[in-house]
């Protein structure tokens, strides 16, 4: 069904989660629009992939989650997973079955969740395995036989089977090295695009990202710090660890000395204020003392004391 452009396909509220009390994602709120392809950003440990897998119900065992997670204004449920949700975890071709031929394993996938009778699973399966170019004696051989690639190839058939209405991806090809990762982003966003899913691609690979997102949700130590349009975020970021992030990149384009000189550190999550506060060059008593929360800045939101929008 199609829905109003105001109204989001997936609206994530004051998402939180924590282990033995401690919080790793600490009120993470966003919208994803139907067909859009939204990246969370941000570096090892800010929080991307537990948000991803909270918001599909797959927090590890022992985390404590909090929050709402609407799909279509209603909160998503397990029977949401495989069919609406769609899941691409890490390493995902290591997950496919050694003992079960391709097409099969997606045909398993077409039936468990929609109770296809198996004649019409295996179709769809190929159809899908057909439409990532993977088909006849490809589609139907055992995984081991297929190259890396084709595996991937796969394991984004596998995610679309079902026609979902969003996919999540985390870290699809940290794998692969710069060319086929662009080459299977691209092939996931274009195939995302043909099935109109909205694709949440969780990466630090801001390279990609920067390719193939249309906004981007940047994290920080369990938090999102900046959000808004790829070429707003990129272009002119405001919040002083995005900039930082991105002087980080080699091809920025940024003189040395305007990066980030304190972007050493660690975040601070156990006292008051804000978590950047110790490595941020323009902290103050005011970002020491107080938590800053997201708000709006010109065409994003931010969540600083002292957003300023600069060129990168
Ligand atoms: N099962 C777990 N038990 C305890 N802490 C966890 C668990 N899973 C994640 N964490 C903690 O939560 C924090 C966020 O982890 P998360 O995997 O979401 O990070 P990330 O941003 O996806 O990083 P990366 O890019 O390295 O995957 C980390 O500090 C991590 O130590």
């Amino acid at each position: 069904m199609p829905l109003p452009p105001s109204e989001p396909l997936l609206a994530v509220e004051g998402l939180r989660v924590s282990f033995a009390g401690a919080e790793a994602v600490r009120g993470v709120s966003f919208d994803v629009h139907p067909g859009e392809v939204l990246a969370l950003v941000g570096e090892s440990g800010a929080g991307k992939s537990l948000t991803g897998r909270a918001l599909l119900g797959l927090a590890p065992r022992g985390a404590a989650v909090s929050g709402r997670v609407l799909l279509r204004g209603a909160p998503v449920t397990s029977a949401d997973l495989g069919r609406r949700l769609a899941w691409i975890p890490q390493d995902a071709t290591a997950s496919l079955s050694p003992v079960h031929r391709v097409d099969a394993q997606l045909a398993f996938a077409a039936r468990t969740s929609t109770g296809r009778r198996r004649g019409a699973a295996l179709a769809v399966a190929r159809r899908a395995l057909a439409e990532v170019g993977l088909a006849g004696a490809v589609a139907s051989a055992y995984p081991h036989a297929l190259s890396g690639g084709m595996r991937q190839r796969a394991v984004i058939a596998m995610a679309l089977v079902n026609g979902p209405d969003l996919v999540v991806a985390d870290e699809p090809t940290t794998a692969l090295d710069a060319e086929r990762r662009d080459q299977v982003l691209a092939l996931l966003r274009e195939r995302c695009a043909a099935a109109g899913a909205a694709l949440l691609l969780v990466s630090h690979d801001l390279e990609s990202v920067r390719r193939h997102a249309d906004r981007v949700a940047v994290m920080y130590a369990g938090r999102i710090v900046e959000l808004g349009a790829a070429e707003v975020v990129w272009g002119r970021p405001a919040a002083p660890y995005t900039r930082g992030l991105l002087a980080s990149l080699p091809t920025a384009g940024l003189p040395h000395r305007s990066r980030l000189p304190s972007f050493e550190g660690v975040p601070r999550l156990s006292a008051v204020g804000c978590a950047f506060a110790p490595r941020c060059p323009r902290a103050d008593a005011l970002c020491r003392g107080e938590d800053p929360e997201p708000r709006a800045y010109g065409d994003r939101l931010v969540a600083c004391h002292h957003p300023r929008e600069a060129a990168a």
